[in-house]
């Protein structure tokens, strides 16, 4: 029996534009997925997955999830545990062990669908659970790679390396096409996140921002704006001015509301944010619904959101400086 766990994230700036080329900087936070992976004497995987929207669930199915014996139709199924499934494929390549069956258990508290990448936390730690369980270890970078993989298998070609990369490598990191690196040192950030309890779809928003961007020049120039706002940004990581990258993170939503991957709950949660006094408030993720993060020293912009009424909860996050990590 194997056990690692990875980390979710928030992006600092530049989720979305990041799958056309832009740079963005994703940060990887304390709240962790962990996969527990048993390798089964037959082909089947047998997933335990409380947390998965399916109201709990535990499956068990060879290659076709229409034998699933579980009571909900196989595309559902496969629709909840494609980054499961992803992982275990890219595990079985990875150890050339095309035929091996695993019991997979997942716990995280990581919110599902909400922006905080759960997706790739579970891609990276299932995978690194999976082929330490067949005796092959991967580097961190190997991980972020399969990982990467399994997200852009799920969300059809549409995905780019930030938040697998952010999750197998912690801290924060700066991603632009196939270029990834860690930022060597960060200033320390005050991290608020708020959530609406609810969920976006990562591959229905991303697909509605490419259509958007097909349609529409200025759509395409919002997009290619996040990415100067970028690079902006990393200038004020550089000097450690958090107050204009909380002002960064400001534009930065508004820009991504234009690109219409906002919703009211998110709205409502950015500005009872910067009513408190945020530093700069902003979604995080696809958007849709899920979460938002601020920045504040004080407890001002999270007592604020406890009292949002779209926000159903609110805590505190820090950056994590470890990513993948063998429990
Ligand atoms: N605890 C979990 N157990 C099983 N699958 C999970 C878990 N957390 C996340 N996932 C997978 O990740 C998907 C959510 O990913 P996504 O829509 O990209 O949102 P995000 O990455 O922002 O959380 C879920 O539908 C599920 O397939
Ligand atoms: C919208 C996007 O930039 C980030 C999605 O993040 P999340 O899955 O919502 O946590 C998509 C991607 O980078 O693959
Ligand atoms: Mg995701």
């Amino acid at each position: 029996m194997t056990t690692s766990s990875a980390p979710g994230k928030v992006y600092l700036f530049g989720e979305h534009a990041v799958v056309y080329g832009e740079p963005a900087v994703p940060c990887a936070v304390g709240r962790r997925a962990r996969v527990t992976v048993e390798e089964r004497d037959d082909d089947r995987i047998r997933v335990e997955a409380e947390d998965l929207s399916l109201d709990g669930f535990t499956v068990t199915y060879g290659d076709d999830p229409d034998d699933a014996d579980v009571n909900v139709p196989g595309d559902l199924v496969a629709a909840a545990t494609g980054y499961v499934d992803g992982a275990v494929a890219q595990a079985r390549d990875a150890a050339d062990a095309p035929d091996a069956g695993f019991s997979v258990t997942i716990e995280s508290d990581i919110p599902l669908g909400a922006g905080l990448g759960s997706s790739a936390a579970v891609a990276v730690a299932g995978i690194d659970a999976a082929t330490r369980e067949l005796g092959v270890e991967l580097s961190a970078t190997e991980l972020a790679d399969r990982a990467y993989r399994v997200e852009h298998e799920v969300q059809e070609g549409q995905a780019s390396r930030a938040d697998t990369f952010c999750s197998a490598m912690g801290g924060a990191v700066r991603v632009e096409g196939d270029d990834c690196k860690r930022l060597p040192d960060p200033p320390d950030l005050p991290f608020v996140v708020g959530y609406d309890g609810g969920a976006g779809n990562t591959g229905e928003l991303v697909a509605g921002v490419r259509d958007l961007r097909e349609q529409y020049e200025f759509a395409a120039d919002t997009v290619a704006s996040i990415g100067d706002l970028v690079r902006e940004g990393e200038r004020a990581l550089r000097d450690d001015d958090v107050a204009r990258i909380g002002e960064l993170m400001d534009f930065n939503h508004g820009l991504l509301s234009a690109l219409g991957v906002s919703a009211r709950s998110l709205d409502a949660m950015v500005w009872g944010a910067r009513g408190a006094g945020a530093m700069g408030a902003k979604l995080t993720g696809a958007g849709g619904g899920g979460c938002v993060v601020a920045l504040d020293e004080s407890d001002a912009t999270l007592t604020a959101l406890e009292y949002t009424t779209a926000c159903e909860t609110a805590f505190r996050a820090e950056l994590d400086t470890e990513g993948v990590r063998r429990e």
